[in-house]
This record gives structure tokens, C-alpha cells and sequence, in this order.
């Protein structure tokens, strides 16, 4: 479905490129995390497939096609194929939801006989019956991306590009947001996601390709991701939350936010206790981790992959 040989990119000369000699082939209703940390070239690689971008080096396929001939009038429709979803959403603000998801429509000249069945048919898809009649600003950012996945796929698109869909939002939403995305999957539709996001990847076990300094580095099956963020620990340095444990290992979003909390706990506790029972309680640097138990028991994870 998405196929990319030795495909190179950079952005000027002096920098170094944005992808390096990639290669992947995506089958047709695979769903695949596109991970790496920041800069690492997730988005440059999704606008490759979009043709938002032309590769000098190497080819890339989409649904058979190679992207390098599509010329350049018929871009519009190459990309109708595919569906898109941002971090951002991207909605037209004025107006509602249900105009949102039609206008997708519109664009392609459908009939407004197909439009008033499609509309409810996808929202109600996504988790959203009842709530056409109202405006982007009147829903939680998480009905904000179901709005923006509806309008991705009322066309029935081939290829579903979500680049850090779920950046804007906390984990439980999130979890809604994937697990609609996961429908989508299942119905047909690839779906290909660039996150940061260990905690999601984790919880999906689906395939993993993750860049660095724009190279694939990783390629594999029902994956895990640990993205390489050093721990903060309490009591390190001169102010709790200062310091960066450089030979920590590795922790998922969640075991960061544990740790933080906890660190922020230990901190509030060493502030309001008197020197001696700090002493006798211990509270300092080795055990300042009141939630370490939890943090141990997520450990787990990690050494699933290894
Ligand atoms: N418009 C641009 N002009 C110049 N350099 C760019 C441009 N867009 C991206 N880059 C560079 O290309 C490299 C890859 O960037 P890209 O946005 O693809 O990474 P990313 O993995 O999507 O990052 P993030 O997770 O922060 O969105 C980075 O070094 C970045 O600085």
C-alpha cells in the first residue's frame, strides 16, 4: 500500500537529511507506529506519502502508484485516498460538526442525498451522535479529534495519516481516540501514526518503525517503544525537579509522570518536616520515591522488550 525505496530528503544543503536511504512497505490494512523522538523525520516522512514534499533520492509508491508521476493537477485527487489527522485538528471553527464532516464531502461534488446518509453514519462511528448541531469551540478537545477523524474518513479513504493525534490530549482520552482509530483499522483501512506516545504504542502492540536522524533503525512486528527521555529525580542538585539522572533507564510517559508526582510529593514533604524526623524518616535522595513500588511494577514493560 505505501511502499518507500531509498528515499533521501533534506530540507537545505548544509543540514543533514531529514530521512536517510528509508525503506518500508506497508501492506495494505497494516496499522504501523511511526515513532523516534523530535526532528527524527515522522512528519517529513508523511507528507512524502501525502506529495506534499517531492524526494530527490529514491521512489515512493502509494496504492500502486508511483508519487514522483503523479503530476502535478492531479495531486487533489491522488490525495483523496487519503485521510489525514493532525495533533491540532484543524477545524473550520465556524462551522458545526456536522458541516465540518459534510464539507469533506462538498469538496468532492457528492450529492446531498449521499451527504445527509454519510454525515450521522460516521459520527456516530466515531462516538459523536447527537452532537452535530454544535460548534468545534462547544467540544472537548478529544470530541475535537473525532470530529477531525470523521472528516478524515467520510470519504473512505484507502490510507489513514495521524501525525500525534493524540498530543493534545491526557491518557484517557487518548485511549478513546485510539480506539477508534483501531476501528477504522479493522474495517480496512491503513492507518499509519506518528507518535511519542510509549504508553499507546505499548498498550496497541502493533507494528513499530521508528527513525532516527532520519533513518529507520527499527522495524518490527507487534512492538514496544520506550522513548529514550531521562528520569527527574527528587533531591538531586539544588532544586527538586533540576537535576537529570543521565544513566537512569529509560521511562514511558506515565512512569515520568509517577515519578514527577512522587519527586514533587518527597519535595513538599522535605519542605514542611522538621530536620530530625527528615533524618529519621529518611526522606532524602535514595528513597524519596514514595511511589517506587508503582514505578517498579511498570518497570515491567520495559523488560518485556528485551
Ligand atoms: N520546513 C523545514 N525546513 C528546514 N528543516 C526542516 C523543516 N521541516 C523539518 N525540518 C528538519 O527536518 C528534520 C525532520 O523533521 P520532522 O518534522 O520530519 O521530524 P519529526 O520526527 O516529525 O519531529 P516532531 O516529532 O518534533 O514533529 C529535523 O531536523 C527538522 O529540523
Amino acid at each position: 500500500m505505501i511502499r518507500f525505496e531509498n528515499v533521501s530528503i533534506a530540507y537545505d544543503r548544509k543540514s543533514s537529511p531529514a530521512l536517510d536511504d528509508v525503506s518500508l512497505d506497508v501492506q495494505r490494512g497494516e496499522f504501523v507506529f511511526l515513532v523516534g523522538s523530535s526532528g527524527s523525520g515522522k512528519s517529513t516522512l508523511l507528507s512524502l506519502i501525502l506529495r506534499e514534499k517531492r524526494t530527490p533520492h529514491g521512489q515512493i509508491y502509494v496504492a500502486g502508484q508511483n508519487v514522483a508521476t503523479v503530476p502535478s493537477w492531479r495531486v487533489p485527487k491522488f490525495r483523496r485516498g487519503i485521510g489525514v489527522v493532525f495533533q491540532d485538528f484543524r477545524l473550520i471553527q465556524t462551522k458545526t460538526v456536522s458541516a465540518n464532516v459534510a464539507y469533506a464531502m462538498q469538496v468532492l461534488g457528492k450529492s446531498r442525498a449521499a451527504i445527509r446518509a454519510e454525515v450521522p453514519r460516521v459520527l456516530e462511528l466515531v462516538g459523536l451522535e447527537g452532537k452535530g448541531h454544535r460548534k468545534p469551540h462547544e467540544l472537548s478537545g478529544g470530541e475535537q479529534q473525532r470530529v477531525a477523524i470523521a472528516r478524515a474518513i467520510v470519504n473512505q479513504p484507502g490510507i489513514l495519516l495521524a501525525d500525534e493525534p493524540t498530543g493534545n490530549l491526557d491518557p484517557t482520552t487518548s485511549a478513546g481516540i485510539m480506539e477508534i482509530l483501531d476501528k477504522i483499522n479493522q474495517n480496512g483501512t491503513t492507518v499509519v501514526m506518528a507518535t511519542h506516545d510509549d504508553d499507546i504504542v505499548n498498550s496497541m502492540r502493533k507494528r513499530v518503525i521508528e527513525l532516527r536522524g532520519g533513518k529507520v533503525v527499527r522495524d518490527e512486528a507487534k512492538a514496544l517503544y520506550t522513548s529514550m527521555i531521562p528520569v527527574v529525580q527528587a533531591g538531586e542538585g539544588s532544586a527538586v525537579g533540576s537535576s537529570i539522572k543521565h544513566d537512569a533507564e529509560p521511562q514511558t510517559r506515565r512512569q515520568r509522570a509517577v515519578s514527577a508526582a512522587a519527586a514533587s510529593d518527597a519535595a513538599a514533604a522535605a519542605e514542611t518536616m522538621p530536620p530530625r524526623l527528615e533524618r529519621k524518616r529518611g526522606v532524602g535522595p535514595a528513597d524519596a520515591v514514595p511511589g517506587a513500588e508503582t514505578i517498579d511494577g511498570l518497570k515491567n514493560t520495559n523488560e518485556d522488550q528485551k
